[in-house]
């Protein structure tokens, strides 16, 4: 099967023999930390590790554009479309812990152009997150996979998010957070409409 027809639970659920070595690996890293896990409560851990962490980078082996694939005949005069406080799980590429946070998703289709179902919006940013991440390049990509996919005259991805890495180890920056901002088109031109974007965003 073409790995792109595959769910994030397909490739979550999936275990080949490459599992096999990720628990050995997992059961030697937390022999270093001094965790046996022989116990009833922790010899399921080294498992647990292992499949936490393919459940958090499930959209690797996926394309979300995919999800934009589907779509309906345009309704009226175009309109600017957000979606807001969409809830979206990560983890940084530089030390795999998680950071979590909301996106709003946004899109003004040229005149006459088909529109996509509003969850689809939801889906490509939190596939676009299920991998090892940058938060920049998750909002850069999702506003790639809009402006490549659909017809157009503008897209946006504003993103909030709170980093594990920053936050309880390192600097130790509790309660900090991170914006990051990606205007395409007539979102990033149009005053008018950004206005609209960011209270429709309140963040
Ligand atoms: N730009 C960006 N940086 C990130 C992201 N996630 C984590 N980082 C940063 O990646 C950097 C890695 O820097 P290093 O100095 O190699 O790692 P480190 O010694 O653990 O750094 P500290 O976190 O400062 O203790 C850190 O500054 C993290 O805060 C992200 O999504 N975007
Ligand atoms: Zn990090």
């Amino acid at each position: 099967m073409n790995t792109v027809d595959l769910t994030p639970l397909d490739v979550a659920t999936q275990w080949n023999g490459d599992e096999n070595r990720g628990l050995a690996a997992a059961r030697v890293l937390l022999g270093e930390l001094g965790m046996e896990c022989t116990d009833e409560s922790t010899k399921e851990t080294p498992a647990r590790f292992v499949q936490a962490l393919r459940e958090l980078t499930s959209g690797s082996t996926v394309d979300p554009r995919r999800h934009l694939q589907v779509t309906f005949p345009a309704v009226g005069r175009p309109t600017l479309i957000t979606a807001t406080s969409v809830p979206f799980t990560s983890v940084c590429e530089h030390h795999l812990l998680p950071f979590t946070g909301h996106a709003t998703v946004a899109y003004l289709p040229t005149s006459g152009a088909p529109i996509v179902g509003i969850s689809k919006l939801a889906r490509v940013v939190q596939e676009y997150a299920a991998r090892p991440q940058m938060q920049e390049r998750i909002g850069e990509q999702v506003v790639d996979a809009l402006t490549s996919s659909l017809d157009v005259q503008g897209a946006a991805c504003l993103l909030k998010a709170t980093h594990a890495c920053m936050t309880l180890r390192g600097v130790g920056a509790a309660g900090a957070s991170i914006a990051t901002d990606h205007l395409r088109g007539a979102l990033e031109t149009d005053a008018n409409l950004r206005d609209r974007l960011f209270a429709a965003a309140n963040r």
